[in-house]
């Protein structure tokens, strides 16, 4: 049976103008899970409860198997923002060296291994680092702790594909040996299409689903047509639809047997921007 890394149930947040409603959802061990949403859905609210750096109003969260405590947590968690948090006058050497004091985990060849392999200078002070470099130093940094779990908060947004491609590979590799697990939330779906192996997606404060993302891509699909050809479609075989002038698209979530019934419609892919698209604006049913 799947174990859990981190296990979110009926979560409940209350600001003034938003509410995080009883979300739950698991981040499997071994596994890469993307957290997706528009903004203002909730996602850094939901990291933050979990990291215990916001304190929540109803529900649970367990962080291997034991309470989310931070300080029951820190050397377990590699935590990455989407913005550099460390101090424009230090360099990376200087940040090496402070967090080798603070944790005892810390790995200072990996450190300098990921350093030479992502090409950041040690001697720069972090002023003069690319934001580009910034990110990848606090990517190294989370990293080199050995953490469990990798939790990442917007993390590659504003990265080249390239340098974005290189970090997605890291991922991979954290969680080869199944005990690891990352949690991130990104903008980009192409990256959750590379290498998530689940997929949350969250609006308004609710979780509207939590699927395999392998599951996503095989089920769900468009069907594009003329409005004449559209009555023809069952309620019960889509999501919800979109209608133009003279078109329909419409988002379906059993492609293989939409395919067997409707012959004469073209179903293509849904890709996972596509699928959270439709959720989001919606449409009618
Ligand atoms: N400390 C706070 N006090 C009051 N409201 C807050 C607080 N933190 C977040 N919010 C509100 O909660 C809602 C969700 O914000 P959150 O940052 O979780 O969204 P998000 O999905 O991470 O968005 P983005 O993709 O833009 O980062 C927003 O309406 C925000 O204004």
């Amino acid at each position: 049976m799947e174990q859990n890394s981190i296990v979110v149930k009926n979560v409940t947040k209350k600001f003034d103008d938003f509410m995080l409603d009883h979300i739950s959802f698991t981040v499997p061990t071994g596994r890469i899970v993307g957290f997706i949403g528009e903004n203002g859905a909730g996602k850094s609210t939901t990291i933050n409860l979990i990291l215990d750096q916001l304190k929540l109003d109803a529900g649970e969260i367990r962080i291997l198997g034991k309470q989310n405590h931070s300080y029951l947590h820190k050397e377990n968690i590699g935590v990455v923002f989407d913005e550099c948090k460390f101090h424009s006058v230090l360099n990376a050497k200087d940040i090496a060296q402070i967090l080798s004091g603070s944790y005892k985990t810390w790995d200072m060849n990996l450190f300098e291994e990921y350093m030479k392999r992502l090409d950041v200078p040690l001697n720069k002070s972090i002023g003069q680092l690319s934001k580009g470099m910034k990110m990848k130093l606090s990517i190294i940094c989370a990293l080199s702790h050995r953490p469990q779990i990798l939790i990442l908060d917007e993390a590659t947004t504003g990265l080249d594909p390239v340098v974005r491609d290189e970090i997605l590979d890291i991922f991979l590799e954290f969680i080869q040996d199944e005990e690891h697990s990352i949690l991130f939330s990104t903008h980009i779906t192409s990256d959750i299409q590379k290498v998530a192996d689940y997929v949350i997606l969250i609006h308004n404060g609710k979780i509207i689903f939590e699927e395999k993302k392998d599951d996503l891509i095989y089920n769900y699909g468009i069907i594009r047509c003329k409005k004449s050809e559209f009555n023809t479609v069952s309620p019960d075989d889509y999501v919800c639809c979109r209608e133009t002038n003279l078109s329909v698209e419409c988002l379906i979530h059993d492609k293989v047997a939409a395919k067997k019934r409707y012959k004469n419609l073209i179903i293509d892919n849904a890709s996972i921007e596509d699928i959270m698209l439709f959720y989001i604006k919606g449409g009618v049913k």
